[in-house]
């Protein structure tokens, strides 16, 4: 019991000092305003209610340029889409959505937030609409770019029904706004994504959602909620099957359906081919005076090492280092480091074929608005590229098409009934669409000459039918922006300040449907950014010997490309760069081999060398500030990369100050087998020599679950350590004379290990202080609030 007391003890004190904060906080104005003021001269209090009234007055001064409605008139638009996206499915999803509603009556746009304002929204009239297209990041936080936005709206209020309501802006023309409700009139509609394996399931959708209601706007429908654990293509084609027509109708259109319409869509962008003549390769893919890097202005870190970690012959575990060094970024262990990979020549070489471009696939194109008023006049950030360029570094070419896509951007171009015939289930029939697109991994490349065999097999040009021809600009449209791949860093931002490190496992996936199969659908697909950085390592390990100076290829061209590769230069995705990479074609038995070429001086032996554009992400997932704190970690396969980051920052403690009290460090680690897949084992162990002088309990748990008949994972070991980790976790106490108990550290797989875990701890506080599970869960549920139960995963 006298554990148990401590527990209540201390937690009530950590609770109570955070709920003091909280009132202080909301109390301020009360409690130090007037004390403030008291203490003023009356000059003093004047002079300073003129210097708020000017603050206040300037925060309510109309900017246009950050006016969502502004926006959207210009561009005589009634519907505006606002997306809050980490890894731009969201983003994806409205710009979907976007050509799904548009019609004469329904003119969408969409933005944005992190470039607008939050206090226009009340500009928008009721013949206005506002769609939400919100995913839930972190562990239930609002993307990055919804920040801004979320702040105002949710989180500086204690309630969706607080009283502290937002001072949103009066327009001209609208009535004065409700004191309380200050949204009334507004009319929007919602669709979340979320993953249901994390905690917090579309929390963010939620809570912008309560929140809105609460200040009085009205929504337009239900809100939709996507899950993509299972099929959130599936859920936001039933939420848009709903809503779409009460859209319609709120903007008095007639309420009727257009499923039956196969008519092609007015294209978004168009493709000008440039001349090609003039050079037109401007240097840097996101290029201009780039002093502070970040997601959209990634620095070209040269890449320092890469090997392979274990030798198992069916499966690749890649450990990467970049150099930082000149790019001001800092990182810390915890944070993770996003990479800009290229698609694979193979894939890329596929889809120009099945688009009928290789011929032309390296001359200069522009992909240009139609819309003159759309706010982004051109697709991708340099002015010129080539069609291969765009399918290798901007687009997402290999994810299999959804379908909606295929209904709404390749069915339309279906001109024989051969083509209609095959591609019409695959567009309306979810359960079609999942056994043949889904599961057969088939990307747009494949689906385009599925339809050309199906064609071939009809003899349509036999019989006098025009074949299927999918438009480029439809291509383009169809196929998501490529976006960055976050990984935990595997390295110290203390112990190595400009090195970080990504420990990953090359993804690869099998088509799993036997019509997949016998449709010859069945080739082995890769992970994008995986493949990427498996190429990087052949790179630079030399497997990729086919040289450019090695290609008897002795044209002109060629030796241009050589030198290219060989000089100095910066540029980097160029029209004239990318052509470059692309000569090297004959390497084709390797995965990758289209890579981001820039030789930097003084990184890896000379002409090896190669950048990688990455930026760095900063997370909450930290150790303790005080080192007597002990922590327990719990990072499997690839989870371990942040612990290993941990394991060093504290081995480097250890040794710098060995007089100093060092919490119990244990790291459970599991694997496929000891003998081929624990990675980092010598370093950890040598980490470890040098935590256990200063905190002689600590040790590295391990569970390999293929090395005995039965699977013996993580959260077994945790059972069977319990007496150990309910040490840890809170007897510490006494013996670190009143430092604050363990942390909790769990990254990998959210699915299934994260979950586990968390009721293997649970179940073992339970046994041990003799609660029942259900009150055990609650203290696990009290760490996670206090950040003493942190997880970094990942589904
Ligand atoms: C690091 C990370 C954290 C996430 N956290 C949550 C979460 O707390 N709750 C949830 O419902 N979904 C969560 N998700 C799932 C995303 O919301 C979902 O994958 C969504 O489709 C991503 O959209 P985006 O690509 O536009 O960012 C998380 C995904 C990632 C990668």
């Amino acid at each position: 019991m006298a554990t148990q007391e401590g527990i209540e003890w201390g937690d009530m004190v950590i609770v109570s000092s955070v709920v003091i904060g909280a009132a202080t906080f909301l109390l301020r104005k009360y409690l130090f305003g007037n004390k403030a003021a008291q203490e003023m001269t009356i000059a003093q209090r004047a002079a300073l209610e003129e210097a708020q009234k000017i603050g206040v007055e300037k925060s309510k001064q109309h900017n246009p340029e950050r006016d969502i409605v502004d926006k959207m008139r210009k561009a005589s638009k009634n519907v505006v889409i606002l997306y809050g996206s980490q890894t731009g499915t969201a983003e994806d999803f409205a710009t979907r959505l976007s050509k799904d509603i548009q019609s004469q009556a329904v003119r969408p746009l969409v933005l944005d937030p992190e470039l607008y304002d939050w206090q226009y929204l009340s500009r928008l009239r009721s013949d206005e609409l506002v769609i939400f297209v919100l995913a839930t990041a972190g562990e239930g936080e609002p993307t990055d770019n919804m920040e801004a936005w979320y702040k105002a709206l949710v989180s500086d209020a204690e309630s969706p029904d607080d009283s502290d309501v937002p001072e949103f802006c009066q327009a001209d023309d609208n009535p004065p706004l409700d004191e309380n409700m200050p949204l009334q009139g507004i009319s929007y509609a919602m669709f979340g994504l979320g993953n249901n394996t994390y905690e917090q399931f579309n929390h963010h959708a939620r809570v912008v959602d309560r929140r809105l209601l609460a200040l009085g706007a009205d929504r337009i429908g239900e809100r939709g909620e996507g899950d993509d654990d299972i099929d959130i293509e599936e859920d936001f084609a039933r939420w848009k099957d709903a809503t779409l027509p009460l859209i319609r109708q709120h903007l008095g259109m007639s309420t009727l359906s257009d499923s039956g319409d196969e008519s092609a869509p007015e294209p978004s962008w168009k493709v000008v081919e440039m001349d090609a003549s003039q050079t037109w390769a401007k240097g840097e893919l996101f290029s201009g005076a780039v002093t502070t890097y970040d997601s959209r202005h990634p620095f070209a870190a040269p890449v320092t090492a890469a090997v392979e970690l274990t030798p198992a012959a069916d499966r690749h575990l890649l450990h990467v280092e970049v150099d930082l060094a000149g790019s001001g970024m800092r990182h810390e262990a915890g944070d993770h480091i996003g990479v800009y990979p290229t698609n694979t020549d193979e894939e890329v070489d596929l889809l120009l074929a099945a688009l009928g471009l290789l011929d032309k696939a390296d001359a200069p194109i522009a992909v240009q608005a139609t819309d003159p008023y759309a706010p982004q006049q051109q697709l991708f950030p340099v002015e010129a590229t080539t069609y291969r360029a765009a399918f290798r570094h901007y687009l997402e070419i290999t994810t299999p098409v959804p379908r909606s896509q295929i209904k709404s951007l390749v069915l339309p171009f279906a001109r024989s009934e051969a083509a209609r015939t095959f591609l019409r289930p695959l567009a309306e029939d979810k359960d079609v669409h999942a056994a043949v697109v889904t599961a057969g991994c088939m990307s747009l490349g494949r689906l385009i000459n599925a339809v050309r065999d199906v064609e071939k097999q009809a003899d349509v040009l036999g019989n006098g039918e025009e074949p299927f021809v999918l438009p480029v600009h439809a291509a383009i449209e169809l196929c998501p922006r490529l976006q960055a791949r976050l990984y935990s860093i595997s390295s110290s931002g203390k112990v190595h300040p400009e090195r970080p490190t990504i420990t990953a496992v090359v993804l690869q996936y099998d088509a799993k449907t036997e019509q997949a199969v016998q449709a010859k659908m069945g080739a082995r697909r890769c992970g994008v950014a995986t493949n990427y950085l498996l190429g990087v390592l052949r790179y630079l390990r030399g497997d990729r010997i086919v040289d450019l100076e090695a290609s008897n290829d002795n044209n002109d061209d060629n030796r241009l490309r050589t030198g290219h590769l060989l000089s100095q230069s910066a540029e980097l995705h160029t029209v004239a760069d990318l052509s470059s990479v692309s000569a090297s074609r004959d390497a084709k038995n390797y995965l990758l081999q289209s890579l981001t070429l820039q030789p930097s001086p003084g990184s890896v032996s000379n002409k090896r060398a190669l950048t990688m554009p990455v930026f760095i992400r900063k997370s909450t997932f930290r150790l303790p500030v005080d080192n007597a704190t002990p922590v327990i970690m719990v990072g499997p396969g690839t989870g371990l990369a942040p612990m290993r980051a941990f394991v060093q920052e504290r081995a480097q403690t250890a040794r710098a100050n060995p007089d100093q009290p060092m919490g119990t460090t244990l790291l459970f680690f599991g694997a496929r087998t000891e003998s081929k897949d624990y990675m980092y084992r010598e370093e950890l162990e040598k980490l470890f020599e040098d935590i256990q002088q200063v905190a002689p309990e600590s040790q590295i748990i391990t569970a390999f679950s293929r090395d005995q008949p039965q699977k013996i994972y993580v959260q077994h070991r945790l059972k069977e350590n319990a007496e150990l980790i309910y040490r840890t976790l809170l007897c510490e106490q006494q013996k670190l004379n009143g430092a604050s108990r363990a942390h909790v550290y769990v990254c990998g797989d959210a699915k299934n290990m994260a979950k586990d875990v968390s009721r293997a701890l649970a179940a073992l506080i339970a046994e041990r202080e003799d609660v029942s599970e259900d009150v055990a869960s609650k203290w696990v549920s009290e760490m996670r609030k206090l950040s003493r139960y942190q997880e970094d995963v990942w589904s």
